[in-house]
């Protein structure tokens, strides 16, 4: 684990801070969400109540010795960690073990009729089923013969602004969404991005995604467009190879967003076909990677991902826990350069988030003091404002 010195890692321990919140209400919330959405029967539901005492009163303990990622999870952090409280250890590191103890809890990873049953599947489809997502396919038909860059351009903030709340997010902060109706960027690089996927590109987009439904519908319609137009010759798309906070795109929700935009008729049935197609000869690839769901710091990743990443022409990274991720879960002084904070990262690589935690980095001081002035720390986790931030 890499240890960069320069700004405080966010605990979970302060009592009335955003983290705390998250380990004492939203973990509870969201064990009750799983009970409520399946009937799991009385092991599973004794399993998810010693977890929520475990979780919010409880040590971290190491798995058990036949557990398949053991030695994984060793080397990342249940030998140092191990008899502390989960307050007492880096939030990052406290949230991944939370899901990976509550897919421990439904039988996920056990052989058995529960093995590989997503306990947040009914809420993801419930989403990519709603009338909002009906909504959204249906305005790409007035996407149709409008330019080529502004189509583009709108994808991509479709693409941005589908981060503004994740499922786990709803759950502690309701009506984010509408607040949010008129939304400000509080960083824009994006003609930086847009130089680097010229119309005549033939290289690779890496794209990490975030949430299923509604942001990973338009991240798909936007790698649909990139791939039809040329901007780039082939995409690898990183999922996550297990459910994960809440809404976290695995391969089952890839594969229900493209039959969801193919059985939508329209724009968005044509966009759904090239994906399609673009998955089957293999201009659309699908990565899930362990490492996706390791709770440590991208600074940190293993060496076949840094390859991965080194040979994209550019990697856009999806989400306000990839951003933590990407740049270090830190308190940050919010003027530090994105640059700076993302210079171990093999290629060029751009941010598109929704800002839903403290870690910010690559603010100017003038709207660093507008955002204090105006709301005081609000703005850090409120998913009301969003950035695009390019490191090239
Ligand atoms: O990555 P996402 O979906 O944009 O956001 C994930 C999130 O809701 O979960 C964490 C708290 O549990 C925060 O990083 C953030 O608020």
């Amino acid at each position: 684990m890499s240890d960069h010195p320069t700004a405080p890692v966010i605990l979970g321990d302060e009592p009335g801070t955003f983290p705390h919140g998250v380990l004492a209400d939203r973990h509870p919330a969201i064990i009750r969400q799983v009970r409520e959405a399946l009937p799991y029967g009385p092991e599973r539901q004794r399993a998810l109540g010693a977890l929520l005492t475990e979780c919010t009163r409880g040590t971290i303990e190491p798995l058990p010795a036949d557990a398949h990622d053991r030695d994984r999870w060793r080397t990342w952090g249940t030998d140092t960690y191990a008899g502390r409280s989960w307050f007492d250890v880096p939030w990052l590191w406290s949230e991944s073990w939370f899901y990976r103890r509550l897919l421990d809890a439904v039988g996920y990873f056990a052989p058995g009729p529960w093995q590989g049953v997503d306990p947040f599947r009914p809420s993801k489809l419930a989403e990519l089923g709603s009338p909002a997502t009906d909504e959204e396919l249906a305005a790409l038909d007035d996407l149709t013969g409008r330019p080529e860059h502004e189509r583009a351009r709108a994808l991509l903030h479709g693409s941005l602004w589908g981060n503004r709340a994740d499922l786990g997010f709803r759950l502690s902060a309701e009506g984010a969404e509408e607040k949010a109706a008129v939304p400000a960027l509080v960083a824009d690089d994006s003609e930086r991005l847009w130089s680097l996927l010229a119309a005549s590109g033939a290289g690779t987009l890496c794209l990490v995604a975030d949430n299923a439904g509604r942001e990973l519908v338009p991240d798909l319609l936007l790698i649909a467009h990139l791939l039809a137009h040329g901007r780039i010759g082939r995409a690898v798309l990183h999922i996550k190879p297990y459910p994960y906070y809440v809404s976290d795109a695995t391969t089952a929700d890839v594969l229900d967003a493209v039959r969801r935009l193919t059985g939508a008729g329209g724009a968005a049935a044509a966009y759904g076909r090239g994906l399609w197609s673009a998955l089957t000869d293999g201009r659309l690839v699908l990565r899930a990677h362990p490492f996706s769901c390791a709770p440590l710091p991208y600074a940190d990743m293993p060496d076949d991902l840094r390859a991965d990443f080194a040979a994209a022409t550019l990697t856009v990274v999806k989400g306000d826990l990839n951003y933590r991720r990407l740049v270090g879960d830190r308190y940050w002084p919010p003027t530090t350069p994105f640059a700076e904070a993302t210079a171990y990262f093999p290629g060029p690589v751009a941010a598109l988030r929704t800002l839903k935690s403290d870690v910010i980095t690559g603010l100017t001081a003038d709207t660093e003091a507008a955002l204090v002035a105006a709301e005081g720390r609000r703005w850090r986790t409120g998913g009301t404002h969003a950035l695009i931030q390019v490191r090239t």
